[in-house]
């Protein structure tokens, strides 16, 4: 992408709305525009970064067994008068009325959408276990929509949900889920720990949060350091195998959310020097609910002994927009965001540092070109800004390489590769770099 025709709409001060560093990154990175409270246009650059992460939750589903699907954003009342949550859920829902005056909601949550579908087809144990997901946008009128995309109105989210036929089956899926969840952050550059949870408006008995430290967090935390240098179980890992190995070794270390610390047990628990009490950003959470809805809404299965009984369920969500910012949050500097090349909108930037100049343009679109056919992500600075606000621009929208193309480098025939993350610099070959960075 050529940044002359992309679309960038760069800030020069911090927006003075902007109370925590991803959503004043993201304003400046020209990532994100609020239309309302808590309701955001994904500008091009934002937009690139929530396509990588949505992709990533997509592969991780797949991989685990999770069967992908779309449910729509509208649901009607009556489908939430089955489970009794239409009145239970509150303000936070946001009610419509058609011009027939059907009685209509902006979804929050598909639970029990997905269990209407479910019921509609599936009679017999032998169709399950099932889990079906999607990756849909969702409504929920918080009192205090802040932090931008951290606790929006209008949000991405993924959201799976598994049909089993008793509690023991429900729990594998559980388990499955677990585990799909502790790679699907680890490959986004995040240490997310799970920790045990409340379970809240969507029930059951069994929930745990993925959490991602940090200061700004919303959610107070308690754990044993240890947790932070746990294997994630590779891509290799058998889902049709035991994983109640890893769940115990994940679940066995202490790790709360405020709301569920038991002080004593860390206090015995944890040696002093261990010890870590911070904040968090709950980038996801899951949960067991065994026949919560399939009893409100008659989802049966006919049982091996021919018997009808209500499935056991559960579901398990990730903030897919919440995670933009969180990433953010967990890897900036001073100067802006630095993207773990996983979801990063562009790999590689191209900076021209005296457009104009013959050798220095025919150099960077002869880069360029070679870069994008073999299929990297680049973004060429070719704009007429002097040096200074290039590099500027290209430490604030976190592009995690950088190729620095001047007249006297290009002399010698070198150009000099600036790695964003950690800042250092390596003067090389024009003639290498296409083959260091594709
Ligand atoms: N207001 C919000 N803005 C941005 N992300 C949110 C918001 N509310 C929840 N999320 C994200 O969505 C994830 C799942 O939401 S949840 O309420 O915990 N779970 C559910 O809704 C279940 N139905 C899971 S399928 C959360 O872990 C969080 O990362």
């Amino acid at each position: 992408m050529r940044l002359s025709r992309f679309f960038l709409p760069i800030l020069k001060e911090n927006p003075k709305e902007a109370e925590i560093v991803s959503h004043r990154l993201m304003l400046r990175a020209g990532m994100l525009r609020q239309e309302a409270a808590g309701i955001y246009a994904w500008l091009p650059l934002g937009h690139r970064v929530l396509k990588k992460i949505e992709q990533i939750v997509r592969e991780e589903q797949n991989r685990a067994g999770a069967i992908e699907l779309l449910m729509p954003t509208l649901q009607l009342a009556d489908l939430w008068r089955e489970s009794g949550r239409y009145d239970a859920y509150g303000p936070e829902m946001l009610r419509i009325a058609d011009r027939h005056k059907r009685e209509l909601l902006y979804g929050p949550t598909n639970e029990e959408m997905i269990t209407e579908i479910f019921r509609a087809y599936v009679k017999s144990y032998k169709s399950l276990p099932l889990n079906l997901y999607h990756i849909q946008w969702k409504f929920r009128d918080e009192q205090r929509p802040r932090f931008g995309v951290m606790r929006g109105r209008e949000f991405l989210m993924k959201d799976a949900y598994s049909f089993d036929v008793d509690e023991a089956a429900a729990r594998k899926s559980y388990n499955r889920m677990f585990v799909a969840y502790l790679r699907t952050f680890a490959r986004m550059g995040l240490k997310a720990i799970p920790m045990r949870a409340e379970t809240g408006p969507i029930g059951g008995d069994l929930s745990h949060e993925f959490i991602v430290l940090a200061e700004t967090g919303e959610s107070g935390v308690y754990c044993d350091r240890d947790v932070l240098n746990l294997p994630v179980p590779g891509e290799d890992v058998d889902y049709d195998g035991d994983l109640t190995p890893i769940i115990q070794q994940w679940t066995s270390v202490y790790a709360a959310t405020e709301d569920v610390h038991d002080a004593a047990r860390y206090e015995s628990e944890v040696p002093e020097a261990n010890r870590l009490n911070t904040r968090g950003i709950e980038v996801g959470q899951i949960f067991y609910f065994g026949t919560k809805y399939s009893d409100s809404m008659k989802a049966n299965v006919a049982g091996p002994d021919g018997a009808d009984a209500p499935i056991h369920g559960g579901s398990y969500g990730v903030g897919v927009s919440r995670l933009v910012g969180a990433i953010i949050e967990a890897c900036h500097d001073e100067n802006g965001i630095k993207w773990p090349e996983e979801v990063a909108p562009f790999r590689v930037a191209i900076l021209n540092l005296k457009q104009g100049d013959a050798q220095t343009d025919a150099a960077c679109e002869q880069l360029y070109r070679e870069l994008a056919a073999k299929g990297v992500d680049v973004l060429y600075d070719d704009t007429d800004q002097r040096a200074g606000a290039k590099f500027a621009t290209a430490d604030l929208i976190g592009i995690p390489w950088q190729v620095l193309v001047g007249p006297k480098g290009l002399a010698d025939g070198k150009v000099e590769l600036k790695r964003r993350s950690d800042g250092s610099r390596e003067t090389i070959a024009l003639a290498e770099a296409v083959a260091r960075l594709a």
